[in-house]
């Protein structure tokens, strides 16, 4: 954890970052240690250790995103931005701070996700995007954090505790299971191996199950039960495969958490510093127009019609051809006899791609022709309902 060390100089305080809990860990940049090692040690009443908050935070001007620094979620997350036209300019990949061209006065950090979720407690961040999981885990349901939009619909995994799939556990299956096995005492309790040294307790704790100790570790997790270090373990699980590989099940009622990337702000930072709610309410508006749109296509077809409405009414006797607000229906025209005529109708919906295929189906059985289906970049709607969430959680 990287803790704040004060060295109070008269009226000054020097702050030093360092990467453990003791005061003689190395000090992370060559500017602080050189300070350091010049410095005479104070007495043991002049340290604070401060968890993490750095007390200039509040002088700052500038509004500070946080973006995971490495790991599966980095890429993706990057990804996301550009696609809603807010693409990070990095001068080099080893640099942590980067912009936004398009959002004034953003200044994005790269960190690991836990640290985005500590520095957003600490008011040393304004926003952020990690996975509900770390954010749940290091958040610990502190009201300052607010998630603003919550499926940002990438890093989807779920927190769970799996069991081996041999021995005394062949035949066990949900939660209630284990915890009725005689196997666990005062003296001999259940065994679980986590990164998620909150969340494993807690959940423990509101599922009754009293004779249980947890033993951390940071990766790998799935090898505990072999190796006889563990009777369990509690981690994250996507498609399931490392725990086939290494024999063990999740059970059921075992699910801790589903989680996916969320965007999340402080609730102090969006009411005191300036500029972070007007930047929260932008980056939500196209992270909003991006998502809704990405579920869906636009489907434009032909059809013979008397007059618009009678279109219209054939239109919307199919349940999967109301689109978004009801049919945009326009006329087709065309010369004949030297006169201008309407025969011909185009139609234009939005149709979510799941329901594609039905859509045409039900569009041909109208007498739909000349169907053009196209990707969808953004919809942006009047408001978004999250925006309105925001603001009432606000109290504004
Ligand atoms: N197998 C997975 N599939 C999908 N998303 C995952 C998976 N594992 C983790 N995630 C998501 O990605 C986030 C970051 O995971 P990642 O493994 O990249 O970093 P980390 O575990 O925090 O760091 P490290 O593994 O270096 O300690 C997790 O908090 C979770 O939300
Ligand atoms: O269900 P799956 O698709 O197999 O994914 C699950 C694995 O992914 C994560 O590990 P990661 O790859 O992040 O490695 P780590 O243990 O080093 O964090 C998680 O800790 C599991 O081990
Ligand atoms: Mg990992």
């Amino acid at each position: 954890m990287n803790l704040s060390l004060q060295l109070h100089l008269q009226c000054t305080p020097l702050h030093i970052l360092v990467k453990s809990t003791t005061a003689t860990a190395t000090a992370t940049s060559t500017r602080s240690w050189s300070c350091y090692a010049s410095l005479s040690i104070p007495q043991p009443s002049n340290v604070n250790v401060l968890n993490g908050s750095s007390p200039l935070s509040s002088e700052r001007k500038e509004i500070r995103l946080g973006l995971p620094s490495k790991g599966r979620m980095s890429n993706d997350t990057l990804e996301l931005l550009k696609n809603c036209q807010l693409s990070v300019k990095q001068v080099n990949p080893r640099q942590y701070v980067a912009e936004i061209p398009q959002l004034s006065n953003l200044e994005v950090w790269f960190q690991r996700p836990k640290d985005i979720v500590r520095k957003l407690l600490s008011g040393d961040l304004d926003l952020g995007i990690v996975g509900l999981d770390t954010l749940s885990e290091y958040g610990q349901g502190n009201e300052d954090l607010i998630i603003v939009h919550e499926a940002l619909e990438y890093g989807d995994c779920r927190l769970s505790l799996a069991i081996p799939q041999y021995g005394i556990f062949e035949n066990i299956n949900s939660l209630e299971e284990l915890s009725k096995m005689p196997q666990w005492t005062e003296d001999k309790p259940l065994r679980v191996a986590t990164g998620f040294n909150y969340l494993g307790p807690k959940f423990m704790r509101e599922n009754g199950l009293t004779h249980v100790t947890f033993s951390t570790a940071d990766g790998a997790l799935e090898a505990a039960p072999a190796m006889g270090i563990a009777d369990a373990i509690l981690d994250l699980v996507s498609s399931g495969t490392t725990l086939r590989e290494n024999n063990l099940k999740e059970i059921e009622g075992g699910t801790v958490l589903e989680s996916q990337a969320v965007l999340v702000a402080s609730r102090k930072s969006m009411i005191q510093r300036t500029g972070v709610l007007e930047t929260t309410h932008e980056i939500l508006e196209r992270l909003e127009a991006h998502l809704r749109a990405i579920g869906q296509f636009t489907v434009t077809a032909n059809m013979r019609g008397s007059s618009a409405e009678e279109v219209a009414e054939r239109v919307l006797s199919q349940p999967s051809l109301s689109g978004l607000q009801g049919p945009t229906i326009s006329p087709v025209f065309c010369k004949r006899d030297g006169k201008v005529t309407a025969d011909y109708y185009a139609i234009v919906i939005c149709v979510p791609k799941k329901a594609l295929y039905k859509s045409i189906q039900q569009l041909r059985a109208i007498g739909g022709s000349g169907v053009l289906i196209s990707p969808l970049t953004y919809i942006f709607d009047e408001e978004t309902p999250r925006w309105r969430q925001l603001l009432s959680k606000l109290g504004l």
